[in-house]
C-alpha cells in the first residue's frame, strides 16, 4: 500500500468507486461461519450482536445473497478467501499469528505459545477460518499454566474472542475512488477485523503491486467506519459523524483526499444521533438511484450538514474550509448532484413502520446498478415503497442475517463499480 499519496492511477487499479449506484462489478463479502455459533448471550453486547443468529439459515440466507449479485454479473470475492491467499509466505504467516494473538488480547507467554503450536499445523484458510470463529481454551487440550494471569482468568471460554461482525464487509475498510479508508473501528471487537483488510492490501497477489492509496489508516487514533462513507459522486462524499465515527477523522479524510487532488472536491459531514439503532450513516441513508435515497424519518429533523471543502495556501499546504449548511436535505443534494431528488421514506415515514423496518435495515439497500437495489424480504413497507418510485429489487431472505443489524449495504464492500 502507498503511503505516499499520489494523483495518477494506472488503469487497471483493482479499485474503483466513483459513485454509490454505478454497475457494481467486484465485491467483497464474507460468508457468516463458525463464529456466529462461538456467540453466547453474555457475550452478545460486547460483540455488538442482538440475538444468536441459526448458522445454518444465515449461510443459506447470505448464499442468496451471493447467488443475486453473481446471476447480474457481479464478481463476488471472499474476505476469508483473499485473506488466506494473502499469505503468500511464512514470514508474512508469522507475523500475521504474532500479530492476530497481540491483538486478541493473549497475556500470558505460555498461552501465546500454546496458540502458535495450535496455528502451525493448520493450512492457510483453516489458520483464517479459526482465527475468524475464535478459540476457546479447551482447544488448546492442557497448557501448562505458569502465569497468575491464567490462573485468575481461566474461567472465560475464550483465548481468542470469535469475530462474529465479519459477515458486514462494509466497515472495516471502504474504497474510494482507487484507494481506501482502512479503518480504526470504534470498539476492539471490530478494530480486530481491520486485520485481515491490512494484510490482503499489503500482500495479496492482486492488490500488491497496485500502489493504492490510504486516506486513512488502521493506526490512526480517532474512529472512522465504512458505513459511514458514502461515494455519492466522482465529486462528493458523504461521510456520517455517528457513534461509531468522529468528527476528527473525517477532517483527516479530507486533508488526505484534497491533497491527492484525487477528484473528490467536497465532503458532506452528516452528523446523526447516536444510538445503537443509527450506528452508521447508511442505516439511515443509502443512494438508489441517480435522483433517489432512502431515509430514515427520524434522522432528518436532528440531522445537521456541514460542507468541507479544500484549497492550497500559500506554502501549498492544504486548508480546509467548514461551513454548516442550513438548506433541507434535499436542496443540499440536489446542489451538489446538480438535479432535482427525491427522499424515500423508510416504512413510509409511518410511526411503527419506520422504526421497526429501520431496526431491521429497510434503509439499508446495495445498488448493483442506477435505479437497482438488493433489500431485505422483511422490510415489505419500504419495499413497496421503493417499487412505486420505480426502482428494480431484487429482495434476499433476512430472518437470521438481520440479527447482526445490518443489511445488504453493510454485508458487501464494493471493490469495482462503472462510472456513472
Ligand atoms: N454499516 C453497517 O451499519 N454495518 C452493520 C454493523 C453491525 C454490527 N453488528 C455492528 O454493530 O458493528
Amino acid at each position: 500500500m502507498a503511503t505516499v499519496l499520489q494523483t495518477t492511477r494506472a488503469a487497471s487499479s483493482p479499485l474503483h468507486v466513483t459513485s454509490e449506484i454505478g454497475r457494481l462489478r467486484t465485491v467483497l463479502l464474507h460468508r457468516p461461519g463458525a463464529e456466529l455459533e462461538n456467540l453466547t448471550p453474555d457475550l452478545l453486547e460486547r460483540l455488538l450482536f442482538d440475538d444468536i443468529p441459526y448458522l445454518q439459515l444465515a449461510q443459506s440466507e447470505h448464499d442468496s445473497f451471493a447467488q443475486v449479485l453473481t446471476a447480474n454479473g457481479v464478481e463476488v470475492l471472499y474476505l476469508e478467501n483473499l485473506a488466506a491467499e494473502s499469505l503468500t509466505d511464512a514470514h508474512i504467516r508469522d507475523n500475521l499469528i504474532r500479530q492476530f494473538i497481540l491483538e486478541a488480547g493473549v497475556e500470558s507467554d505460555c498461552m501465546k505459545a500454546a496458540l502458535i503450536e495450535y496455528f502451525r499445523p493448520l493450512s492457510n484458510r483453516d489458520l483464517i477460518d479459526q482465527m475468524m470463529a475464535g478459540v476457546r481454551r479447551d482447544q488448546l487440550g492442557n497448557v501448562r499454566v505458569d502465569s497468575l494471569y491464567d490462573r485468575v482468568n481461566n474461567s472465560y471460554p475464550f483465548l481468542c474472542d470469535p469475530m462474529p461482525n465479519l459477515y458486514f464487509t462494509r466497515d472495516p475498510f471502504a474504497t474510494i475512488g482507487q484507494g481506501i479508508t482502512l479503518n480504526h473501528m470504534r470498539t476492539l471487537t471490530r478494530n480486530r477485523e481491520t486485520l485481515f483488510a491490512q494484510y490482503i492490501f499489503q500482500y495479496h497477489p492482486r492488490f500488491r503491486q497496485a500502489d493504492i492509496p490510504l486516506w486513512f489508516d488502521r493506526e490512526e487514533a480517532t474512529a472512522l467506519e465504512g458505513g459511514d462513507e458514502l461515494v455519492l459522486s466522482d465529486q462528493v462524499l458523504a461521510i456520517g459523524i455517528s457513534q461509531r465515527t468522529d468528527s476528527g477523522s473525517v477532517e483527516r479524510v479530507c486533508r488526505r483526499l484534497f491533497e491527492a487532488e484525487a477528484g473528490f472536491e467536497t465532503v458532506l459531514a452528516f452528523h446523526i444521533p447516536q444510538s445503537r439503532a443509527f450506528m452508521h450513516l447508511d442505516t439511515v441513508f443509502t443512494m438508489v438511484d441517480h435522483d433517489k435515497f432512502t431515509i430514515h424519518s427520524a434522522i432528518e429533523g436532528p440531522l445537521t450538514v456541514y460542507e468541507i471543502t479544500g484549497s492550497r495556501d500559500r506554502a501549498g499546504q492544504v486548508r480546509l474550509k467548514i461551513e454548516q449548511l442550513n438548506d433541507k436535505l434535499e436542496a443540499i443534494l440536489e446542489k451538489y448532484l446538480k438535479r432535482r431528488v427525491t427522499l424515500i421514506r423508510c416504512g413510509s415515514g409511518d410511526a411503527i413502520h419506520a422504526p421497526r423496518e429501520q431496526w431491521n435495515d429497510g434503509a439499508n439497500t446495495l445498488a448493483i446498478a442506477p435505479g437497482e437495489v438488493v433489500v431485505y424480504s422483511r422490510n415489505h413497507v419500504t419495499n413497496q415503497l421503493l417499487e412505486s418510485h420505480g426502482i428494480k429489487l431484487h429482495v434476499i431472505p433476512s430472518s437470521e442475517l438481520s440479527r447482526g443489524r445490518g443489511g445488504p449495504r453493510c454485508m458487501s464492500m464494493p471493490l469495482y463499480r462503472d462510472d456513472l
